[in-house]
């Protein structure tokens, strides 16, 4: 072996070996992949969202902090996290799942990494559930392999499809591994209407007693979210069989938006829409919602729901 020819070869391999590490530094630079420069939990922003973007909902917002931050702090989970968001429509259910990806992922809900299933889009033929079963275990499989820490989130969950349901429920179990794939580090977020109307009861009887909203506290609303409640045949299955093996992690109940939250809600949307915002405007759309019950006016019936679509006309 001749020496001066085994150096270079050598420092050629040195070279090449540096050149392709540095390249694929470049590549995860701008190439999203699943590692903490792409996908790690940002905590102090996430408290900060909650605290500042999402307005009237101070169980959800405690809860989610603790259970995410938690979560994420921990090398080796026993299970995937599995959260499950209740309460009437446009309170922020969807807004929060936003908040959390973007506080996770890089890319936020336009991560490869975050997967998002609403029932009557992806899943709308009861004849075709066999189907949407096997494809859906296949995307779970093949995402989680493809990276430990994706996030599912499963809108309209009390329309979702019992037999569905029952397809995921091993991923979310406490096994170490499933067919060669773990997913202790996956996230899954459950939405759902579930509840909404006994989480409305709870909180219109603070209101009626003339009781801060901040006082209600998660064991206020526990019989709003027991199995008794989610029992009914309307929205009760998919939870008794979650339920029962213990396969959630959180409920988060969403209480209903009063005027006070949607004015917040209108000029956080002026600001979002580069509008200067104004308070006379934000109050007159506010005012102009329909809200429930019809007599006492304490809740707005849409949540923060329309209010995008609306300000274009009163702006
Ligand atoms: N509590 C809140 N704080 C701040 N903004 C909110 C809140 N609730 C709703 N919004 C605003 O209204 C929009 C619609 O709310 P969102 O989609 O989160 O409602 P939802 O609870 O998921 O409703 P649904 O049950 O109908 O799906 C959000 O994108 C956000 O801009």
């Amino acid at each position: 072996i001749e020496p001066i020819s085994t150096s270079i070869a050598v420092g050629m391999a040195v070279a090449l070996t540096g050149f392709l590490a540095s390249y694929q530094n470049i590549l995860n630079y701008f190439h999203e992949c699943c590692r903490p420069e792409w996908i790690s939990l940002n905590r102090t922003g996430l408290q900060r969202d909650l605290k500042t973007k999402l307005f009237g909902q101070h169980i959800a917002s405690r809860i989610v902090l603790k259970a995410v931050s938690g979560f994420m702090a921990n090398k080796n989970p026993k299970k995937p996290l599995v959260l499950s968001l209740h309460g009437w429509t446009g309170t922020g259910k969807n807004f929060v799942s936003q908040l959390i990806a973007e506080n996770i992922y890089k890319k936020g809900m336009d991560s490869s990494f975050v997967h998002f299933f609403t029932a009557q889009h992806h899943f709308p033929n009861s004849n075709q559930i066999e189907t949407y079963k096997s494809q859906l275990k296949r995307w779970i499989k093949g995402s989680v392999t493809n990276c430990a820490r994706s996030m599912f989130i499963f809108d309209e969950m009390d329309k979702m499809h019992p037999g569905l349901i029952d397809s995921i429920k091993p991923f979310l179990d406490y096994y170490e591994k499933l067919d060669g794939v773990s997913y202790q580090k996956a996230i899954f977020i459950f939405l759902s209407n579930a509840g909404g109307e006994s989480i409305i009861e709870t909180a219109l009887n603070f209101w009626r007693a003339g009781r801060d909203r901040e006082e209600i506290e998660l064991k206020d609303l526990e019989t709003a979210l027991s199995l008794s409640v989610f029992n009914n045949k309307k929205s009760g299955f998919w939870h008794t069989s979650l339920i029962d093996k213990h396969l959630v992690d959180f409920f988060v109940p969403f209480l209903p938006l009063e005027y006070r939250h949607v004015v917040q809600c209108v000029l956080a949307e002026m600001k979002a829409k580069n509008l200067k915002p104004k308070k006379s405007v934000a109050e007159q759309v506010a005012r102009d919602l329909v809200y429930s019950p019809k007599s006492e006016r304490a809740f707005a019936v849409k949540g923060c729901k329309t209010i995008g679509s609306k300000l274009d006309y009163y702006m």
